[in-house]
């Protein structure tokens, strides 16, 4: 790992067979082990930067990915190899039980018919413990299809945790889940990734504020050209409480009511 303080990025795509880029030279910072929240309009590109982030390769005509460092020193940092990715979907494998499937992105890594360590018996206690404390230690040798929408979605947590890579991408991770079982999820989130560069994509307002030290508004490439903006930072304290007290929620409204105006929403 680099000791930059912040990941400085530039990043431009276009996808095959597209005339348009999705974004040209759109510049962000990510402060290392800070929460960042992602937040755009539908079809901006938030979910094909992650994915360029994360190093996949997708069916793209162009794409720029620089990372400079503070001093703004180009550098040669491969970001892919330090990212763990939470997609919007669980993506849980439906044959393999709880536990197995967080153990997969481990077992991938490892050689076929290499012989068990104790490294993969101590990743196994660590993968019941995880489930443990995301409260689905009871399920780890269920199936998939016998979990909840919010049991699965703590599994796919335990699985993007397990790997404890430095940089976590997550896209709209607790999108479909209830209120309830949301607001649990982004709190064990935040107490689970606290020593993590993180960026999360949501629709959600409310959760960037939640969550986020620092959010992102993605510029719109089809309404202004983007050519080299830079996506609008928003710093605030992170407010993650369950029952959200009073005054915190007269906070959650001032900042609410700052971030609708740059998204160009008009508050009342
Ligand atoms: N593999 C691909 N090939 C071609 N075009 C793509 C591909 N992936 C995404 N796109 C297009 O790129 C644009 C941005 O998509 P992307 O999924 O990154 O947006 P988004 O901001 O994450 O949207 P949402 O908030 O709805 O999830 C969309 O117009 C989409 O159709």
């Amino acid at each position: 790992m680099s000791s930059l303080s912040t990941f400085c990025i530039e990043a431009s795509l276009r996808y095959s067979g597209r005339s348009i880029p999705i974004y040209t030279k759109l510049r962000m910072q990510l402060p290392k082990n800070t929460f960042t929240c992602l937040l755009g309009e539908s079809g901006c590109g938030k979910t094909s930067l992650l994915r360029q982030i994360a190093g996949f390769n997708d069916d793209v005509s162009s794409s720029e990915f620089v990372v400079t460092d503070d001093n703004k020193e180009p550098s040669l940092i491969d970001l892919s190899s330090q990212v763990a990715y939470m997609a919007q979907q669980d993506l849980l494998m439906p044959w393999m039980n709880v536990l197995d499937n967080v153990l997969l992105s481990d077992d991938l890594s490892r050689p076929l018919f290499h012989k068990k360590t104790s490294t993969q018996y101590e990743k196994r206690e660590q993968a019941l413990l995880l489930l443990a404390r995301l409260g689905v230690a009871e399920a780890a040798y269920h199936k998939p299809n016998q979990l909840s929408g919010g049991m699965r979605q703590r599994v796919a947590l335990a699985r993007t945790l397990i790997q404890d890579k430095p940089i976590v991408l997550m896209d709209e991770p607790f999108a479909a889940l209830d209120a309830f079982n949301r607001y649990k999820l982004q709190d064990l989130a935040a107490q689970m990734l606290a020593d993590k560069t993180v960026v999360l994509v949501t629709h959600d307002a409310q959760e960037a504020l939640r969550l986020g030290e620092q959010i992102l508004l993605f510029p719109n490439v089809e309404k202004k050209p983007n050519e080299g903006r830079e996506a609008f930072q928003f710093i605030k304290p992170r407010l993650p409480n369950t029952t959200i007290p009073r005054a915190i929620n007269a906070e959650l409204g001032l900042y609410q009511a700052q971030l609708l105006e740059h998204m160009g929403v008009v508050s009342c």
